[in-house]
């Protein structure tokens, strides 16, 4: 997930971005980001990405090598990283004050965190910084006992298709301070520059892990399947994901931006007496859409229990 959102996050400041890009971005964010076109003077320009293993180091080299941006790759020194930042997010760091740093600090499982925090002078290196926790499961109230006081952490629960910028990130309120129109602006920044990003409860937070964190799997099972049927009807497997993967998209795009309500596609969709009601009864006959919502629902059950004590 750190490779994703680093790549997204890399991309979104190269120069080669579009005008759209710069509305889209707005259009998150209204009256807290820096208007259409106006340079950012906060914008990172320093990445370090922390991993624990001599291979993954290698592995990330090669990953971020074509990004045209270098991105320093600290292996096994999540502290010395840490130091270096003026902002923190849990599985990376991001740092702005007088010059812009934005740091990757690992992207560690739930259970992890704890270990990671409390190593010989995190807490110290955390002081008075910005502290984003993508781990799922993970509570603020865990992590608030994890660091001092003057230590603001979030959470943040994004999706794998930030690597393309089309990423979803629910982030949880930002808590009263001083600073806290600066964080938002900082969190804002990173998160609406890959997908869309919205403010919600940390009581939510479970069900999202389930539903947008883990959506690109559950969706992906369903694009395969659709691409199957066409291949079992004679289309060959290249044509058929493609057909799927873009009737996915347009689709959901249709709910995104036209406003559409799902049943109003699919009765648009629906002749009476044609193949789709044939499709849709024998989908329903499979009782699919209780499957599906059984597995978010179960999804949930399960990231309550990621990073909790006596759970594996
Ligand atoms: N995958 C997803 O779609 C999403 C994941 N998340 C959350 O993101 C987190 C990571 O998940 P995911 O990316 O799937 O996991 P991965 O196992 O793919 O990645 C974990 C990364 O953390 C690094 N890491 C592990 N331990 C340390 C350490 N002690 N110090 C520094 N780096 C370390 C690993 O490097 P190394 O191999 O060298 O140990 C690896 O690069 C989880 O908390 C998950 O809940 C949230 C939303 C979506
Ligand atoms: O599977 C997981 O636990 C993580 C959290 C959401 C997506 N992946």
């Amino acid at each position: 997930m750190g490779i994703a959102i680093l790549s997204g996050v890399v991309a979104s400041l190269e120069p080669h971005r579009n005008k759209s890009d710069f509305q889209k971005w707005e259009s998150h964010t209204p009256g807290t980001l820096t208007p259409v076109n106006t340079p950012d003077v906060t914008v990172p320009t320093r990445f370090i990405a922390c991993v624990s293993k001599e291979q993954s180091g290698k592995k990330l080299t090669a990953t971020f090598a074509n990004l045209g941006r270098q991105v320093e790759i600290v292996v096994s020194n999540n502290l010395w990283a840490v130091q270096q930042a003026d902002v923190i997010l849990l599985w990376y760091v991001l740092s702005t004050i007088s010059r812009p740093l934005f740091k990757e600090v690992g992207s560690c499982k739930p259970q992890l965190a704890h270990t990671i925090l409390e190593e010989p002078g995190m807490k110290e290196a955390l002081d008075s910084k910005l502290l984003i926790s993508i781990l799922a499961g993970v509570t603020l109230s865990q992590l608030n006992e994890w660091i001092l006081p003057s230590t603001t952490v979030i959470r943040a629960m994004p999706n794998t298709p930030c690597k393309i910028r089309e990423g979803m990130t629910v982030v949880s309120p930002i808590p009263e301070s001083a600073e806290a129109e600066r964080d938002t602006a900082r969190i804002l920044k990173i998160f609406s520059s890959i997908g869309r990003c919205r403010f919600l409860e940390e009581k939510h937070f479970d069900a999202c892990t389930a539903l947008s964190g883990s959506g690109p799997a559950f969706a992906c099972i369903f694009l395969e399947a659709m691409a199957d049927g066409g291949v079992m009807m004679g289309l060959p497997r290249a044509e058929a994901l493609e057909l799927a993967a873009q009737t996915l998209q347009g689709a959901a795009r249709m709910v995104l931006q036209v406003g559409a309500h799902p049943a109003q596609i699919k009765d648009a969709v629906t002749t009476p007496g044609g193949c789709t009601i044939a499709g849709l009864l024998a989908l329903e006959d499979g009782r699919v859409r209780s499957t599906i919502a059984r597995g978010i629902q179960i999804a949930t059950e399960r990231a309550s229990e990621l990073g909790q004590p006596g759970k594996k």
